[in-house]
């Protein structure tokens, strides 16, 4: 019975949309040249977070934005972009596994920003045929940190069938996405301007097994899952929201706060997950070492003590939420820059793709070879609410697929993760005045 309720990765798949999606530099320049509600000002503003967003010139947009309809996107667009995903990532889950759609007994779907009735989870049911006893979930309104709360019920849903009087072994498909077309804000303020610099499109689609018969052919199995929610913080609670500007107009805001409510929040993660990743000897060293700050506080180390998580992992796989965000986890986990390597490259080559950003990072490890039997991978995500959610994974089986990274891989990490946005637009900081100017 223990052994069945294991969680293992059986695959999983990130989505690559069609080349013809591409959102560069030019596209950029036009989505700004045609709102006209933008000033110099704006332009300056957009330049610097574009510039420093470690956002490279091959992430994806919906064909909506491709289009000139960003601002005012149908249904459709949202649900076009939703089955482009599916039709990429799911089906090539199903393909490459042999699991079939009928297998299916749990699905667990999170898209934050799109609940279309019937859901999403419905749409991803009658797709793929799956069959009529599924157990099927929809998350919404969940933020980034999303694809860590839907591990976690497609998980247990997984060991409430394996530690049932008649114990069941069962498939779970998580599917993880955000919905870029209905949400491009066209207004003005900075906090949520910031977004649609980050956020690019993408998914995931990961299958899960309780079944110790698919031990040996799974990627990893799943050991712990610690999840934090510091939401009862106003600061914390407001800082990633979805709100209308002053002029009435939607998007998601993000405030300077953001990078600090991370660290905090994972400050809440940590004393969960520390005592079930590392070695008791890693645990007395630290409190040790917190002991005597705490009766020398005037000692020669002003920096207070941190535990090391290389103790217990070996990869970080981190939420590729921004650069900020990025450096904010690295310096509280005392990480190296080969450390966050992967969530770098994620950032770079593929934007902020929301909840599932963190199979990308994944998929980078794998894709480089990183990942070998008996390694342990250290999954960390953050989102709105504002939650730290973590995991880790332990590979049980042969990882090196290159994925949705096959066609670039060996270019990463490339010799600078500079964009040609300033090479292009710097010229707009020698313009004077707070005229329209035509960036063309
Ligand atoms: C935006 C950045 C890439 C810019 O970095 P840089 O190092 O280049 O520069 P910087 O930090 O000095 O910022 C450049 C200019 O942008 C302004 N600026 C920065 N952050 C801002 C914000 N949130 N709102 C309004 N303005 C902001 C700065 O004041 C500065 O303006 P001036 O020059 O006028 O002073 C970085 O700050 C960053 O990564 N921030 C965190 C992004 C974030 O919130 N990610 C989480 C996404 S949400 C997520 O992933 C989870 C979820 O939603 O669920």
């Amino acid at each position: 019975r223990r052994r069945q309720s294991r969680c293992y990765l059986l695959d999983y798949v990130c989505h690559k949309p069609g080349d013809g999606r591409k959102m560069s530099t030019e596209t950029s320049g036009a989505v700004i040249q045609r709102n006209k509600r933008l000033r110099l000002p704006d332009y300056r503003f957009l330049l610097r977070v574009i510039v420093g967003s470690g956002i490279g010139e091959d992430t994806y947009c919906p064909r909506s934005i491709l289009e000139g309809r960003e601002e005012s996107p149908a249904l459709r667009d949202a649900l076009d972009e939703m089955d482009a995903f599916f039709d990429d990532a799911v089906a090539a889950l199903f393909a490459r596994t042999g699991v079939a759609p009928r297998d299916v007994g749990v699905l667990v779907l999170n898209v934050s920003m799109l609940s279309p009735a019937p859901s999403l989870a419905s749409r991803a049911v009658r797709r793929y045929g799956l069959r009529e006893d599924v157990a099927a979930y929809n998350l919404t309104g969940m933020g980034c940190s999303a694809g860590l709360v839907a591990l976690d019920l497609a998980r247990n849903k997984l060991r409430a069938a394996a530690s049932a009087a008649r114990p069941r072994t069962l498939v779970a498909l998580v599917v993880s996405s955000e919905s870029i077309a209905p949400n491009w804000y066209s207004g003005t303020d900075k906090s949520m301007m910031l977004a649609n610099c980050l956020f690019r499109s993408g998914g995931a689609a990961v299958l899960l097994s309780n079944d110790p018969a698919h031990r040996r052919r799974a990627k990893m199995e799943l050991g712990c899952l610690v999840r934090a929610h510091t939401g009862a913080s106003d600061d914390a609670h407001a800082c990633a929201t979805q709100r209308e500007d002053a002029e009435g107009r939607v998007g998601i805001s993000l405030s300077k706060a953001l990078p600090k409510a991370a660290v905090r929040a994972f400050a809440a993660n940590l004393p969960h997950l520390a005592p079930r990743v590392l070695p008791v000897s890693e645990l007395a060293r630290f409190l040790y070492r917190r002991l005597l700050a705490h009766l020398h506080p005037a000692g020669g180390n002003k920096q207070a003590p941190r535990v090391n998580f290389k103790a217990g992992v070996e990869h970080f796989c981190l939420h590729p939420g921004g650069t900020a965000v990025i450096e904010g986890v690295k310096q509280s986990l005392g990480l190296d820059d080969g450390d966050v390597e992967p969530a770098r490259m994620t950032l770079h080559r593929w934007g902020n793709t929301s909840a599932s950003s963190l199979w990308y990072v994944l998929s980078y490890m794998e894709a480089k070879g990183r990942l070998k039997k008996g390694d342990r991978v250290l999954m960390l995500t953050f989102g709105s609410g504002f939650k730290c959610n973590s995991c880790v994974w332990e590979v049980t089986g042969d990882m090196a697929d290159k994925g949705a990274w096959a066609d670039c891989i060996d270019t990463y990490p490339p010799e600078s993760l500079a964009n040609p946005y300033m090479d292009k637009f710097g010229w707009i900081n020698d313009v004077e005045g707070d005229t329209l100017i035509s960036l063309g």
